[in-house]
């Protein structure tokens, strides 16, 4: 369901992805390109007055939304949050395919650092970034199907947050699991 403010914009990044899965799969006919190009930029050229500064956009900002209405993570969906562990579901789509069915394996940190770094700033805990990620890569994560994604806290020591989290195909087979160490940012720092 599209948040109560802004559901056009909620609604064209749900565009962009959708561009984005189909554009990646297509092989289309050099008159079509051309021709989806210059719709394209078209696009830019409608958008383009209307940029703000980092503080004052939408994208990233709706974290009630999946993939918090920005299209460079694949839509993580949250089905239980809580303090401590979250779990929700996960699909690389075409646009996120590295080669033979397998998704890109650059794909798999952004996916983490989102759903771990999220996790590693919530319960009323001041902001924190992602100082190492570690991701293994057990067996290949398909494109296409629903993935289960499930990470918890490991441990807080001072200001260092342990945290780690794992992919399951259809099948409940640990596709790729990660630990990440998120440090809690001082007064002041970026
Ligand atoms: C709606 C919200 C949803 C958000 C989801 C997305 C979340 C995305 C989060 C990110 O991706 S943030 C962007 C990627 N990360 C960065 O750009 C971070 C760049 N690095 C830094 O800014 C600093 O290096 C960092 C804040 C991580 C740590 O620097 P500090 O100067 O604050 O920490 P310091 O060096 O004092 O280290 C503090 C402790 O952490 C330890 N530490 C720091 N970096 C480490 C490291 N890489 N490996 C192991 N330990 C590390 C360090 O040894 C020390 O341990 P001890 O307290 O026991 O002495």
């Amino acid at each position: 369901m599209p948040p109560a403010e802004h559901p056009e914009f909620v609604g064209l990044i749900e565009a962009l992805r959708a561009a984005q899965e189909t554009i990646t799969g297509a092989r289309p006919p050099e008159d079509v390109a051309r021709k989806a190009r210059e719709n394209l930029e078209e696009i830019t050229r409608l958008l383009s007055p209307f940029t703000v500064g980092e503080s004052e956009q939408l994208t990233g900002q709706m974290r009630g939304l999946p993939g918090r209405a920005q299209a460079l993570a694949p839509a993580f969906h949250v089905d239980v949050e809580g303090n401590d562990r979250v779990s929700g579901r996960v699909v690389f789509g075409r646009f996120y395919l590295g080669g033979n069915g397998a998704a890109h394996g650059g794909s798999l940190p952004l996916l983490f650092d989102e759903v771990l770094g999220r996790l590693a700033n919530t319960g009323g805990r001041s902001p924190s970034r992602t100082a190492y990620l570690h991701v293994n890569y057990r067996k290949i994560t398909p494109v296409g199907p629903e993935l289960r994604v499930e990470a918890h806290f490991d441990r807080e020591e001072g200001r260092k947050r342990y945290l780690v989290g794992t992919i399951r195909d259809p099948e409940g087979e640990i596709t790729a699991d990660a630990e990440g160490l998120f440090v809690a940012l001082r007064p002041g720092q970026p």
